[in-house]
């Protein structure tokens, strides 16, 4: 991947065609950092089909997701479009019910 803007047309195409997209470190078996490994058990827990990209496997991604959201750090949780957040938010929005409700909301769209 080379191209800024092919790296964010990238990234807006991943975003868009999957309803939960998880740019991580690592991937669903084996996450490669601890923030990435706690939103995969969540997300898991909440038995819904999920995506996942590996930014350790590309420097452009690594980088392009950071401009995307406007966000400094991996991992980086999106649902139905939408840019939720990383593993603080995440866990936050498990805990207060945030998330069951977008992530049914999102999932339960044809
Ligand atoms: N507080 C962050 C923790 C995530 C974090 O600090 N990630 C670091 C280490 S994995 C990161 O992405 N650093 C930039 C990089 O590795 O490119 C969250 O809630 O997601």
């Amino acid at each position: 991947m080379q191209a800024h803007e092919d790296v964010q047309k990238f990234i807006a195409h991943l975003v868009a065609n999957n309803k939960v997209m998880l740019f991580m470190k690592g991937n669903k078996s084996f996450p490669q950092c601890g923030f990435s490994a706690v939103v995969v058990e969540i997300l898991k827990k909440h038995a819904v089909p999920f995506e996942t990209f590996n930014v350790l496997s590309d420097p452009a991604v690594r980088e392009g997701v950071k401009q995307f959201a406007s966000w400094p750090t991996i991992p980086q949780l999106y649902i139905g479009g939408e840019f939720v957040g990383g593993c603080d938010i995440v866990r936050e929005m498990d805990a207060n019910g945030e998330l069951e409700s977008k992530l049914k909301a999102a999932t339960a769209a044809a």
